[in-house]
């Protein structure tokens, strides 16, 4: 319908425009039910009352963030998140504050956590693994472009769409250092040699920890899990990969996982080779959408 799309138009615009510039308060939404909660707060649907907008509202309590030291660091990242327009990164249209509480103003994902939906699945099919890990990886693209690293894309930062499109959603990360998962070692999973070393890190952090979440996706867990927090840093410095026979996954997938997953920064598959991968040419749907 013009008419529809025109006003859509129009009612983005003005967000848009809105976002850029205004002052916000608590006044200007209306705030629906609690979506999640994490260690710094929680997040509500909303509706921007003037455009009708369906946005999540991110609450952060000051009190948390001061006793973890994180302030300057969401400052940084809401900086860099709210200069970031990408299919596969979840908006920041603004925020706000008042005497207790930071109000972050973001984008609605109408589909829910990823993280609980592969617990939900187990692990999940090649196509669809293949579909989430080029988008993820035509994001990191457009971040690197950008000079942004670091996303860390591990599944409880990643959000689904109303369209079954993936979203990282996460501004920094040790701001979401809340752990959801059940147990800490969630958390270390996702760390590359040389931030195990604490040395220097690039952007090929990035595609280490997309390897080890195309991994996850494949067979449910990461592939450097252990008991003790030390088995796993061990198992990551070796970088000890194994596959194990049952959930059957194709040789191209881990292949493609073997050359992501390299000690040496330098020599790990370039994103934009990932793409033009055979298991990503013949299972990766060309709209980014995995239709459920
Ligand atoms: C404060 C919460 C938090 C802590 C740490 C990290 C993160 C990023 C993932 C977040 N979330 C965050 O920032 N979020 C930003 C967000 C956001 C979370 C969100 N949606 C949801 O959380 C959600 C959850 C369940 C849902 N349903 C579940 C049941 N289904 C049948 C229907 C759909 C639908 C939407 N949209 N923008």
């Amino acid at each position: 319908m013009a008419i529809a799309t025109e006003s859509q138009a129009a009612q983005k615009a003005s967000t848009e425009a809105a976002s850029e510039k205004k002052r916000w308060t608590l006044n200007d939404f209306d705030i629906g039910k609690p979506l999640g909660r994490g260690k710094f707060g929680h997040v509500y649907i909303a509706r921007e009352k003037r455009s009708n907008h369906i946005v999540a509202l991110k609450v952060l309590f000051k009190s948390q963030l001061k006793q973890s030291q994180v302030e300057h660091q969401l400052r940084r990242e809401v900086e860099i998140q709210s200069h970031l327009r990408h299919p596969n990164i979840l908006r920041l249209y603004g925020y706000f504050y008042d005497q207790k509480r930071v109000y972050l103003i973001l984008e609605y994902a109408a589909k829910g956590e990823l993280y609980k939906e592969l617990q939900r699945c187990k692990h999940f099919s090649e196509r669809r693994a293949a579909t989430y890990v080029a988008s993820l990886a035509r994001a990191l693209i457009y971040c690197h472009g950008k000079h942004v690293i670091h996303r860390d894309i591990k599944p409880e930062n990643l959000l689904i769409g109303a369209q079954g499109e993936l979203k990282i959603a996460d501004f920094g990360w040790s701001v979401h250092t809340f752990n959801r998962r059940q147990t800490m070692c969630g958390t270390l999973d996702y760390l590359p040699p040389e931030m195990v070393e604490s040395a220097e890190h690039d952007a090929s952090v990035d595609i280490w920890s997309l390897g080890i979440l195309c991994y996850e996706f494949l067979y449910g867990v990461p592939p450097f899990e252990a008991k003790e927090h030390s088995d796993t840093y061990k198992r990551i410095l070796l970088v000890d990969l194994k596959f194990p026979p049952k959930p059957i996954v194709s040789a191209a997938a881990k292949d493609l996982i073997s050359q992501m997953l390299v000690r040496e920064t330098s020599k790990r598959m370039p994103l934009h080779k990932l793409l033009e991968h055979p298991w990503i040419i013949q299972n990766a749907d060309p709209s980014g959408v995995y239709r459920v």
